[in-house]
């Protein structure tokens, strides 16, 4: 349902892409690995539409993202994208509730059923009695629960998770991950999810390894991965 092919882009005088041709089908669970600046959050904004492409092309349900102008991208982003990033990044101003019911409300929900789709995740994400709550008045990785909660109301097609488990320690990121994966199935929704931790990383149906902006085939992560396979769960040294 989203592709590219021969996406290029430079970034700070260099590329950061460099001919990247790959897709991830609808309802898939795409993680896209590699080390620190091999040019995942390049290729995540490039997909979205929040970032041009220098050459390429990047297709969305067989329409051209790459030629449309930047509010075009903007509107395509806003309907059809929920994000996720490293960071939770919400609204100071507004309860966890009403953070979450942003997300419908931009995906062309009424405020009411926004509400409504928004109270249902944030259960689902165990938020409870803290949705009430405005975002300084909550742990960070509530907060996190809330930005992916904000992410998936209103039902987009593609989720978007840029290493949306860098602020939360093992448990909170096994917990997030876990729901994010359950909610993305049974919705039907896409997921492409960037990270570098290989833990994250085995949720996913499909991984694309990035190596300084190409694709290059999956390292299967060493001896971690093996112990993973293996029945073992990482505790910080399988990483
Ligand atoms: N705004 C920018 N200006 C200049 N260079 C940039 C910019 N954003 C990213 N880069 C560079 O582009 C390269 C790829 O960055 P990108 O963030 O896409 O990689 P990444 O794989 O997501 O890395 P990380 O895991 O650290 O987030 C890096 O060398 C980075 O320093």
């Amino acid at each position: 349902m989203l592709w590219s092919r021969a996406l290029v882009r430079h970034r700070g005088g260099g590329p950061v892409l460099r001919g990247v041709s790959a897709g991830v089908r609808e309802g898939e669970l795409l993680a896209v690995t590699g080390t620190r600046g091999a040019g995942k959050t390049t290729l995540l904004e490039c997909w979205s539409g929040t970032t041009a492409a220098d050459s390429g092309e990047v297709w969305f349900n067989s329409a051209p993202v790459h030629t449309l102008s930047a509010g075009r991208r903007e509107r395509l982003r806003r309907e059809h994208f929920g994000f996720v990033g490293p960071e939770p990044r919400l609204l100071a101003e507004l309860t966890a509730a009403e953070n979450a019911a942003v997300g419908g409300m931009l995906r062309g929900l009424r405020r009411r059923a926004a509400e409504a789709a928004a109270a249902e995740w944030l259960d689902r994400l165990e938020l409870g009695e803290l949705a009430r709550l405005r975002p300084d008045g909550l742990p960070r990785e509530a907060q996190q629960r809330v930005a992916v909660a904000r992410a998936l109301t209103g039902a987009p097609s593609v989720v978007f998770a840029d290493d949306p488990t860098a602020c939360l320690d093992t448990a909170g990121s096994a917990r997030l991950l876990r729901v994010l994966a359950t909610a993305v199935r049974s919705h039907r929704m896409t997921l492409v999810l960037a990270t570098a931790d290989p833990e994250v990383a085995a949720l996913a149906d499909r991984r694309l390894h990035l190596t300084d902006g190409r694709l290059t085939p999956d390292p299967g992560w060493g001896a971690g991965e093996k112990r993973r396979q293996a029945g073992y769960r990482a505790d910080g040294d399988g990483r």
